[in-house]
Parts: structure tokens; sequence; C-alpha cells
């Protein structure tokens, strides 16, 4: 496996194919001063049109970066779900997909390409979370709850079930989304509200 982006979340994901016995045999960026990390050569910059011998994981946090490499680059992508996370033999996951440690993934959720689901996240029955969405450490889901492609789920916030979240969100940390939330919004608090739109 190769891993695009030599960012904390990379090292996350270094740690969970290792632990799988995935050798990850470079990591790309674009930063040329940048060596190593976690002990695997950076090997520079990958252009648009470079072919490679094993599939890619785009490791950065950032939603939009993570789509705009998604389209640019044509290679094959890889997916890494961690052994620790709960994975229903029902959940569908699209290609360039993380699922970190202690994750839980219920019956009939349905996520995207290039998503992350990070670390302890509760994505519970029938939930649906687009490509390029992250849901943070600690965040639940409840059933039947949709994500729109792109949007960022705070740490720790709590969605109830059947509500619907646009495209391109962000929901604060601790956030409690009690009402559907419209494309691009920003929404925090207990109950949240859209504080603006980005
Ligand atoms: C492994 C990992 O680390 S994964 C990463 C996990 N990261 C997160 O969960 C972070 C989630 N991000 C947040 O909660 C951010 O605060 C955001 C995205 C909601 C808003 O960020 P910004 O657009 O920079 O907003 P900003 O900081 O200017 O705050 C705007 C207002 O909202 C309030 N606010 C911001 N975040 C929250 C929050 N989580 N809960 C309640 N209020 C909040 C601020 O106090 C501020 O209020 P004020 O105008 O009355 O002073």
């Amino acid at each position: 496996m190769y891993l695009y982006g030599a960012s904390g979340h990379a090292k996350v994901i270094i740690d969970m194919l290792q632990s799988a016995g995935i050798t990850v045999s470079g990591l790309f960026d674009d930063n040329p001063d940048l060596q190593e990390l976690c002990g695997i050569k950076v090997l520079g910059k990958l252009e648009e049109g470079q072919e490679l011998d094993e599939p890619l994981i785009i490791s950065i946090g950032n939603n939009r970066i993570r789509a705009r490499l998604a389209q640019q680059l044509q290679v094959a992508f890889g997916q890494v779900l961690a052994s620790t996370a709960i994975v229903s033999p029902s959940a569908v996951i699209g290609e360039g997909t993380v699922v970190m440690q202690g994750a839980i993934l219920q019956a009939g959720v349905q996520v995207g390409r290039h998503a992350i689901i990070n670390t302890g996240a509760k994505v519970d029955h029938e939930c649906g979370v687009g490509d390029f969405a992250h849901v943070s450490p600690g965040a639940v889901l409840c059933g039947n709850v949709s994500v729109g492609e792109g949007t960022w789920i705070g740490a720790g916030a709590v969605v109830i079930p059947g509500v619907q979240i646009g495209k391109w969100c962000q929901i604060g940390a601790g956030a409690v989304v009690i009402r559907d939330v419209p494309d691009k919004a920003v929404a925090v608090g207990n109950p949240s509200k859209v504080i603006k739109y980005c």
C-alpha cells in the first residue's frame, strides 16, 4: 500500500496497516523537505498520470483536498479497516475509505469513497455516509442518518435518528443534531444551530 499525505492521520493509518501485516511501501507528499514518517520513506509529490504497483490511500484529513486528489489521480485506491473496528457483514464501504480503531458500522450502513470513520465513531443501522465525508472520533450517528458528500462531523457529535445532513457541512465537536442541516452549513451546540455557511 502507498499513502499520500505525511500527516498525523497517516501515522494512525500506518499503525493500522502494520498491525495487519500490510507493508507501507512509501509515502507521497508535496513537501520536498520531508524525508520520512514513522520510518517510511517519503517519495515526493505523486504526479498526475504516475502509475503505482500497489493501491493508494489518500491519508489527508481535509475533505476537500482528499476529494481533489481522488479526482486527479489515475491510480487504484485501497481501503483500510482496523482489526478492532466492528463492521456489519451488510455494510458497504467504498474505495479509499479508512475505518479506524474501535469504530462500529452497523447493519445496512453505506459509506462512500475516500471517507474517514475515525477512532471509536459509531455509525448505526442503515446510515449513509457520503464520499469524502469524515466522522470524527467518538461521534455517534444514530439509525437512518444521512451524511452528505464532504461533510465533517466533529468529535463527539451526536446525530439523532433519521436526520439528514447535507453536503460539505461542518458539524461542531460535541454538537447534538436534532434537525436536518442544509448543504454547506456550519452547525454547533446542543441542540445544534446553523451559525454560518462555508
Ligand atoms: C483525530 C482528529 O483530531 S479528527 C478531527 C476532529 N476535529 C473536530 O472535531 C473539530 C470540529 N470543529 C469544530 O468544532 C469547529 O469549531 C467548527 C468547524 C464547528 C467551527 O470552526 P470555525 O469555522 O473556525 O468557527 P469559529 O472557531 O470561528 O467559531 C464560530 C463560533 O462558533 C462557536 N463554536 C465553534 N465550535 C463550536 C463547538 N464545537 N461547539 C459550540 N460552539 C462552537 C465559537 O465559540 C464561535 O462562537 P462566537 O462567534 O459566539 O464566538
